[in-house]
């Protein structure tokens, strides 16, 4: 069956072509393929970076102290420039665009994340490309995504996408980072996201990406989990996007996982950045993972992190693997004085009791899987 939906996320590496500018002729390449699989029926989101290096390009390369309030200042003078080469270029194929500047902020808060979505699909609607960035002028580190792998599986959410195609400048996820290991080996499919895949996909190394592969798996895993469809696949290879969404074998396909998260449990992944960290026994390990628990005061071996109730933790065993992320019944200071405690010793010891599950199994995502 054919994709309905699908977000395009286009990294700096691409867009540049490695070089220190817009590569305009890539650029409108790119866009012909987003506008004749509009042409097709499918809808296309596109996630875009490139503010900082339009910026730095557009002021002629300006040497500049690397604060924040200097990649603020190029990011508002690139986003413009990045904005306005996107418009030119669609409008070539008759198509117009609408520009969504999102942060953290905006899918953390459920009235601005259904806001973020009804744009999306109002313009989607009119079939109008909605190009999405991270409002860098304005994101300080507290409210941003952070990488814009990240930011396009939170948009694949937002827009109930079927597929998010991530474009690099790779030919997918390899074995080791092609750039330092010649003998580097491509990736075609990947069924499921653990440690060890995550041992091999490095940071960025090229001075022009944030994240590298390790925000692309980010990505994958976000989505997947959704039941959306990834693929990581080269900017350049020839009509990338039309035999992607043909489903040929381009690149590095992650399957959707069979029973997708609801959606309460998808923004829990997707929305609140952790605050902390709880390290649980082997005991509890069982009880959250295998047996689809609510994870209990007794299992608690430590807290880490300053929050309050209602934040969103990771649960780690005490090897330091992720089992899972929920949203905590109780704030830090409260399970400082609970955890490794029996459950009815939760009131006498507070003086008052939020109820035995310290994160819900409602609350809460298995990632041990
Ligand atoms: N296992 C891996 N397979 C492929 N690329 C990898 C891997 N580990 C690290 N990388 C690096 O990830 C880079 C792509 O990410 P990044 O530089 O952030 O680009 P983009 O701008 O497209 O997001 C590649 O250039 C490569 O050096
Ligand atoms: N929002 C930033 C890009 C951040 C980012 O993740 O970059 P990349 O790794 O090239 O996709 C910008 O527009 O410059």
């Amino acid at each position: 069956m054919g994709y309905r939906r699908v977000v395009v996320k286009l990294g700096t590496s691409v867009l540049t072509s490695g070089s220190k500018k817009l590569d305009k002729a890539h650029m409108v390449e790119l866009a012909r393929q987003m506008a004749m699989l509009m042409r097709a029926g499918v809808e296309v989101v596109l996630c875009t970076s490139g503010a900082i290096a339009a910026g730095r390009e557009h002021l002629q390369y300006p040497v500049f102290p690397d604060t924040m309030a200097n990649k603020q200042l190029l990011a508002a003078v690139g986003q413009s420039q990045l904005i306005l080469a996107w418009s030119q270029l669609f409008s070539i194929y008759g198509l117009h665009v609408g520009q969504l500047l999102l942060t953290r902020a905006d899918l953390q808060d459920r009235e601005r994340y259904l806001n973020a979505r009804d744009t999306l699909n109002a313009l989607l609607a009119h079939n109008i490309i909605p190009i999405i960035n991270e409002n860098d002028a304005v994101a300080t580190n507290e409210i941003k995504v952070g990488d814009n792998d990240n930011l396009s599986a939170r948009a694949a959410l937002l827009c109930d996408a079927d597929l998010l195609i991530l474009l690099t400048d790779q030919k997918g996820l390899f074995d080791a980072d092609p750039r330092t290991n010649p003998d580097a080996q491509l990736i075609k499919q990947v069924a499921n996201i653990d440690d060890s895949l995550r041992l091999l996909a490095g940071g960025s190394v090229s001075g022009l990406g944030t994240g590298g592969m390790a925000t692309k798996l980010e990505a994958a895993d976000i989505a997947r989990r959704a039941g959306i469809e990834v693929v990581i696949a080269s900017g350049h290879h020839p009509d990338v996007i039309a035999k992607v969404a043909a489903r040929e074998s381009v690149g590095t396909h992650f399957s959707a996982i069979e029973n997708p998260l609801e959606s309460r449990k998808q923004w829990i992944l997707a929305g609140p950045a952790t605050q902390g960290k709880l390290i649980v026994d082997a005991g509890a390990s069982t009880a959250v993972v295998a047996n689809g628990r609510s994870l209990l005061s007794k299992g608690i071996i430590a807290v880490e992190g300053k929050f309050e109730r209602g934040a969103t933790l990771l649960i780690v065993d005490q090897q330091g693997r992720i089992l899972a992320k929920g949203m905590s019944r109780y704030c830090a200071n409260d399970l400082t004085k609970i955890s490794g405690k029996h459950s009815n010793d939760i009131e006498p010891l507070l003086g008052y009791d939020y109820g035995d599950a310290i994160i819900h199994r409602n609350d809460m995502v298995v990632l041990d899987n």
